[in-house]
């Protein structure tokens, strides 16, 4: 039986099993959108212990839990885990403290991936409520009319929602070699002969068609050919001058236009292909938010793309996908030279070790968070949910695993864009996500950090708000034209939300990715002051701050707003 929790608002009525069925109160927990999931802790003063582990941090000694099930097969069970957590309250002590305590919400976000299951407007709009953060567009598959209708809604929800906006991430397809289009899908067998040819529109029971003609140069007899990073496997016996003949080694049921990979090899193509460009120029036309660049080997790749955005007075964030084997002697230099990056697990578990993967993944989320960029977990996370309805304890495991490293984004695939249950995944990643998070010690500042940002006023000013609203147990809030104020926040991880208030729609729809932030657009006025009275009121009309709270309210950044009133301060203000 699973039984996952989430800590959430009770804020006047505690526990209150009677209201509603236990189906209809699931279903409002599990309404997560990051705004409308806040968290509030009760007004009491006491203590509760969530989960098995205790942990310090004053501003969550007092949020409250209610028990949010995963699957819909644990909603029965409501009342019964709902004992046990009344339970587990009363070991908490009553030190709630002199500071009232902030809000709560989701901090690590989540990225779906668009597909026909979900490229409708229906489902757009129910996956927003139901916690999508960032929508991603695979340029490996559809066209761009199929893309154009999937950015149109998404700006449409954003348009018309108060409170809640979705960034758009454009993945492009890369120096992928792929195998092409079957009528249907072949089942083949291990010990079974199978040939790939690069002549184009073969699909039949024995041969299928790879995109890159350079295949045949690059493999030679011995190699192991991976299908979908190792779902299948293939040993190359031979090849002609179109053709590689293989033996299957592990079968299963080949479909259209898989992954291919050879075991300990990159492809000998250009990271951005002339398909990518077309697909980075729509992009721009589009005014994306994001691009997952795919099979970044080097840096040089990343400041072609660059010096392109620069070019066409672009702003458009780069993440770089971090799965080929060429990459990881150059990770440094890719992760400096970008935005944030991608721990690709599918290709980088074909072209390495599938045993490097989970320590890669490690490496990766460290040496962005220490580098101050965003970084996103991605592939599999809940891979039986596309035919499932529940995930499996080893995939609920793996994005508390992603969460506690301090990834800002996870990411849904096929579970989102081809599953059969896309809202329930991004559901359980929810109620995982804020549950990992609620055990996470929060009122500490992650030693490597503080060491990299001493470069600028506004850097210190992050550590410093960071530092202050932990011990205080406060929310930050922060006013920001061109984001980059809130990013730095946010990779100071503070214990709490930060409110990123912006003046720019571009912007708030890229905070939409980076973790702990609640971006929010707000026209601003000329005085500082009528700006922080105005945010603080819009914060407690949308209930994400209480009367009476207090918030940490930062005014720098690299270019400061109101530059004649001041230049950084950090106030501790009461709402
Ligand atoms: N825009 C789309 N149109 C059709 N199918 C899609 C689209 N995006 C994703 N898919 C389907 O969802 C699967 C999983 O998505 P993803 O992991 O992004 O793709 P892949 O692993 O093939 O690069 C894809 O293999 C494909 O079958
Ligand atoms: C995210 C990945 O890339 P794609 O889905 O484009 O294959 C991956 O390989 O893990």
């Amino acid at each position: 039986m699973s039984q996952v929790v989430a800590t959430r608002s009770i804020h006047s009525t505690p526990l209150s099993p009677g209201s509603g069925s236990a189906h209809d109160r699931a279903q409002k927990f599990l309404k997560p959108a990051t705004f409308s999931s806040t968290v509030f802790p009760p007004q009491g003063n006491k203590c509760s212990q969530i989960g098995f582990r205790s942990f310090s941090i004053s501003a969550r000694k007092s949020a409250p839990v209610e028990v949010v099930p995963v699957s819909l097969e644990d909603d029965s069970k409501i009342e019964e885990h709902l004992k046990h957590f009344r339970g587990m309250q009363q070991f908490g002590d009553s030190s709630a403290g002199m500071w009232s305590k902030p809000t709560f919400r989701r901090k690590t976000k989540i990225v779906c991936t668009i597909g026909p299951s979900t490229d409708t407007k229906e489902m757009i709009w129910q996956l927003a409520e139901a916690g999508m953060n960032v929508a991603r567009l695979n340029m490996s598959h559809g066209d761009h009319a199929s893309h154009q209708k999937v950015i149109d809604l998404v700006k449409e929800y954003n348009a018309q929602s108060k409170d809640n906006v979705i960034a758009i991430m454009l993945d492009t397809k890369g120096p992928e070699v792929r195998s092409g289009d079957l009528p249907q899908p072949v089942t083949l067998n291990s010990g079974q002969e199978f040939t790939f040819t690069i002549q184009r529109g073969v699909g039949t029971a024995d041969c299928v068609s790879v995109n890159y003609d350079d295949f045949v140069n690059d493999v030679e007899a011995g190699d192991m050919l991976l299908v979908d990073g190792g779902m299948m496997s293939f040993l190359v016996t031979s090849k002609t001058h179109d053709s590689v003949k293989c033996e299957v080694v592990d079968g299963g049921e080949l479909k259209s236009r898989r992954h291919l990979n050879v075991r300990g090899k990159s492809a000998t193509l250009p990271s951005i292909t002339e398909k990518d460009w077309d697909d980075i120029k729509f992009g721009v036309d589009n005014q994306v938010d994001f691009y997952a660049v795919s099979f970044v080997k080097d840096a040089e790749v990343v400041h072609e793309l660059k010096n392109y955005l620069k070019s066409c007075g672009a702003d458009i964030h780069v993440i770089v996908k971090i799965e080929s084997a060429d990459s990881i002697p150059n990770l440094h230099s890719i992760i400096t030279a970008s935005d944030g990056a991608m721990v690709a697990r599918g290709d980088l578990g074909a072209e390495l070790p599938i045993e490097e993967v989970p320590l890669l993944q490690e490496e990766i989320i460290n040496l962005c968070r220490s580098m101050g960029k965003a970084v996103i977990v991605a592939t599999n996370m809940l891979e039986s949910m596309i035919v499932h309805p529940t995930p499996t304890r080893a995939e609920v495991s793996d994005i508390a695993i992603a969460v506690r490293e301090g990834s800002d984004g996870i990411m849904l695939s096929g579970e989102t864009a081809h599953g059969k249950f896309p809202l329930k995944a991004v559901k359980v990643m929810h109620t995982v996500a804020l549950r990992t998070e609620a055990t996470i010690p929060g009122g500490q500042m992650p030693p490597n950090i503080g060491q990299v940002f001493k470069n600028h006023m506004s850097e210190m000013f992050a550590y410093h708000a960071t530092m202050m609203s932990n011990t205080l147990g406060t929310s930050t809030v922060v006013f920001t034209r061109t984001g980059s104020m809130a990013i730095l926040l946010s990779h100071y991880r503070p214990s709490a939300t930060i409110f990123a208030f912006t003046n720019e729609k571009r912007v708030q729809q890229k905070l939409a990715l980076y973790q702990g932030v609640c971006p929010i657009y707000m026209e601003f006025c000329n005085d500082a002051e009528a700006t922080f009275i105005r945010a603080l009121d819009l914060l407690q009309k949308q209930g994400m701050v209480k009367k009476g709270e207090e918030v940490a309210l930062v005014q720098s950044g690299r270019q400061p707003i109101w530059r004649f009133q001041s230049t950084h301060n950090i106030q501790i203000r009461k709402v």
